[in-house]
């Protein structure tokens, strides 16, 4: 289901809980408003859409990626960027590492990693700043 995307700040600063597979069904609402913004979004944290749990969704190719849990393992190549989000206005100075590696479970609890560059990279580590209540 399309769900509203929360912009008050105050709550989007509250930290997330871990998720468990009691959640999994908020993939199917995390997929369903990123494709409403598709436009303008290649991303959501959980709590974008009012729902403080560690899941993110990552528009990592053609299909979206939906990550339960996930965490940053490695980071290399630190370098400045500006970045823009739906939930907030304008774009912010902000420092993104150029290769990373997420572990995660996926859509079907399986334990999985990726290792990401460049953009892919970025939008995850942008997800995962929503995570801990950090905006830009
Ligand atoms: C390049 S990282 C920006 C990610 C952002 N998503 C919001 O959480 C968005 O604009 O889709």
């Amino acid at each position: 289901m399309i769900k509203p995307i929360i912009t008050d700040t105050h709550q989007l600063q509250q930290p997330s809980r871990l998720a468990s597979r009691a959640d999994l069904p908020l993939a199917t609402d995390l997929k369903d408003t990123l494709t409403a913004h598709r436009d303008a979004c290649v991303g959501m944290a959980a709590n974008m859409i009012g729902v403080h749990k560690r899941v993110i969704i990552a528009q990592l190719g053609p299909l979206p990626v939906v990550m339960f849990n996930p965490t940053l393992t490695s980071k290399a190549q630190p370098y400045p960027v500006k970045e823009g989000c739906l939930s907030l206005t304008g774009q912010r100075p902000t420092t993104r590492y150029k290769r990373i590696t997420v572990d995660f479970f996926n859509e079907h609890w399986q334990r999985q990693q990726l290792t990401l560059t460049d953009f892919a990279a970025e939008i995850v580590q942008h997800e995962l700043d929503h995570c801990q209540g950090i905006l830009i």
